[in-house]
């Protein structure tokens, strides 16, 4: 080998030594789908400390009465004054407890003492009935409140996850923000009951604490100091759950994902046609497994730091249990007052505990509930923030030299791409798979914004334009259509009918050949459609598709603009696709009309194809010049002409 050969091996093994060594630091693909982005999360749950739950408290407590007074302001006053007045009589009776027990133990005749002690009872026995009676009232109205809370801040959430840019969808931390937020929405139920606890305890802790600070001020902060040991485990114990509960966050989206694909009416017949059941349901064991190891780890050093935390405060409680008695033996608080105190001890100690042990529940909420409001405050980070322009139905649409890349690829779906399309032309996208046609699909109607370059309607940026409102003027049939769980008619006007009645739904349907599909369901246009919800009609996937191009079809009368059709008839007979672009011509007059369709037969409508490849416009021309023309164009058509038996002659051999 020469001395040159040697070196380029040299280096060639270098270099492939160099790849190896990336290879092994780069994320295999399973590390990537557990690397989640909740360590902001992570971090905030490994600071959990008593100090932070104490400052943190006021705030989430006046959240909770926010989230309250906005969904029902009458019974949260009411809950709130109930709550008061708990607390007074509950410090009322503590007091009465002194003049019972003053009155029984002086000396002379029962009679007498009874007589002495009967208003003290009075106060203690009427208080104790009262409370019972507004502790029932708090609890319906906290049960009356709590699911309304839940439900508000559900709603919050959706309104504002429909408020995202569509690319944010493309974003894994927006789906990881997105679980989170859902999970606060879902425990902001547990709130209110939570912050009134609380309350309870803070109400019962005041009154007790007055009471004992007037029989002895030692009482008190030797009291306060025995209820640390129990205040800081809780604490501990809440951290650990919750730290368990992120760091189990991506293996319980696998098993709620797991759980979809299993049970999908779209995925059933596939489940069991390729046996694939035992395969997925083995991953759903691991993922549960993994799981458990994880919840039990954390079971256990919770339950560690409890022990820990009630062993302390068993031996804290002794000592104020002695000063008690040191205080009483040294004639420094009297019987009565001793008596009084025991109570007063114990009513405190509950309500420190309550405290305490609500104070973490609600900070653990609280983190939740963090995550809720982060999302709501950003939409996730991608609240649609474009300008506030109003447009016209556009009379020219314009890619100027656009490039869009989707978050975290490589390569741009999009490279340089200049386009025009005006009013009443119908403009062919031809290419192969992943060429960038539905992505610049997407750009044209201003669902995504492009990375470079710019889109015009009418020469005004897509990005100055108000989004919904431009939408209003687009009609889009894309790939994958919904089916909506509605229906025949709403599954046309999605909601939004014109005031003619049923006679623009049925002009729409008559265009596409849905109306056929209307004539065979049992009730019409009132026939609810897709099986799997309340017993609907279903359909076959071209009948759908069919509905699809009615409800374009429909927008596109009501508000003429864009007519965006991705592949539209790619389900339909060829009787229904005869229909549609027949129609369509008639449709396209004014209309500026982008198409894309692999049946190159189809685009015979068009008065312009344009031919993409990776990403990039190679070809643009008519019909009649394409197919003609060598080139990408041409070769397709010939490849779809010839199926590799004797027949017809392909295009290029004509
Ligand atoms: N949401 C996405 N996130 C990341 N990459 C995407 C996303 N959607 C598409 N891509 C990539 O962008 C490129 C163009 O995709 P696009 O869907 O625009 O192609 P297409 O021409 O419509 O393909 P087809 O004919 O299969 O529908 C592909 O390489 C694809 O992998």
């Amino acid at each position: 080998m020469s001395e040159q050969n040697v070196k380029q091996q040299t280096r060639q093994d270098r270099h492939q030594d160099q790849e190896q060594d990336q290879d092994q630091d780069r994320p295999t693909e399973e590390e990537l789908r557990f690397a989640g982005a909740s360590d902001h999360r992570k971090a905030a749950g490994r600071s959990m400390s008593a100090l932070a739950m104490l400052r943190r408290l006021p705030q989430l407590i006046r959240r909770a009465l926010a989230l309250a007074w906005r969904v029902d302001r009458g019974s949260t006053a009411l809950l709130l004054a109930c709550q008061a007045v708990s607390g007074v009589l509950g410090a009322l009776a503590l007091y009465a407890t002194t003049g019972t027990i003053a009155a029984l133990i002086t000396a002379g005749p029962v009679v007498g003492r009874l007589h002495q002690a009967a208003p003290s009872l009075l106060l203690l026995t009427g208080s104790s009935g009262v409370r019972a009676l507004l502790g029932a009232v708090i609890a319906g109205l906290s049960e009356r409140l709590s699911p309304r809370i839940g439900r508000e801040a559900e709603m919050e959430l959706l309104t504002v996850a429909t408020a995202a840019e569509l690319a944010a969808y493309d974003n894994p931390g927006y789906n990881d923000r997105w679980d989170a937020a859902d999970r606060g929405a879902d425990t902001a139920k547990e709130l209110l009951g939570d912050a009134q606890n609380i309350l309870a305890a803070a109400v019962s802790l005041a009154a007790a604490a007055g009471v004992l600070t007037a029989l002895h001020p030692l009482l008190l902060p030797f009291l306060l100091l025995a209820s640390l040991p129990q205040g800081v485990a809780a604490v501990r114990s809440a951290r650990i759950h919750y730290l368990a509960m992120l760091d189990t966050t991506e293996d319980r989206r696998v098993l709620g994902m797991l759980r979809w694909y299993l049970v999908d009416k779209n995925t059933a017949d596939q489940v069991r046609s390729d046996t694939v059941a035992e395969h997925l349901l083995d991953k759903y064991r691991q993922a549960g497994a993994r799981i458990d190891r994880t919840t039990d780890r954390a079971s256990w050093q919770s339950a560690r730091v409890t022990l820990l935390g009630s062993t302390a405060a068993g031996f804290a409680t002794a000592l104020v249990w002695t000063v008690l008695l040191v205080l009483l033996a040294k004639g420094l608080v009297g019987v009565a007052s001793a008596g009084t105190a025991v109570f007063a001890l114990r009513t405190a100690a509950n309500g420190l505990q309550g405290m305490v042990s609500h104070g973490a529940r609600l900070y653990r909420v609280g983190l939740y509930l963090d995550d809720w409001a982060a999302f709501l405050d950003e939409a996730g980070g991608h609240r649609i923030e474009r300008g506030r322009t109003l447009p016209e139905p556009p009379e020219v649409v314009e890619v100027r030299d656009v490039t869009y890349t989707y978050q975290d690829a490589d390569a741009p779906a999009l490279d340089r791409v200049s386009l025009t399309v005006r009013r009443g032309e119908i403009v062919a996208l031809i290419g192969e798979n992943g060429s960038g046609k539905s992505t610049l699909l997407k750009l044209v109607s201003a669902l995504y914004l492009p990375t470079r370059g710019t889109v015009s309607w009418d020469g005004l940026p897509t990005g100055e334009l108000d989004a919904h409102a431009a939408w209003r003027y687009t009609a889009r049939v894309p790939q994958e259509f919904a089916r909506w769980p509605l229906t025949a008619r709403e599954n046309v006007h999605l909601g939004q009918p014109s005031a003619d009645g049923d006679t623009a739904v049925l002009a729409a349907t008559a265009l596409c050949g849905a109306d056929e599909v209307v004539a065979g369901l049992r009730s019409g246009l009132d026939t609810l459609l897709a099986r799997q919800w309340w017993g609907g009609q279903e359909l076959s996937a071209g009948q759908w598709q069919r509905f699809a191009v009615a409800r374009s079809f429909f927008r596109s009368t009501r508000n003429p603009g864009l007519l965006i059709l991705d592949e539209p008839t790619s389900a339909l007979d060829p009787r229904a696709e005869h229909r549609i672009f027949k129609n369509l011509r008639a449709l396209a007059r004014d209309r500026a009309v982008l198409l894309v369709t692999h049946n190159l037969s189809n685009v015979v409508v068009a008065d312009r194809i344009v031919v993409m490849a990776g990403g990039r416009i190679v070809q643009q021309g008519s019909w009649a010049e394409l197919s003609v023309r060598p080139g990408l164009f041409r070769e397709l058509l010939d490849l779809q002409r010839d199926r590799g038996v004797p027949g017809p002659r392909t295009a290029t051999a004509s």
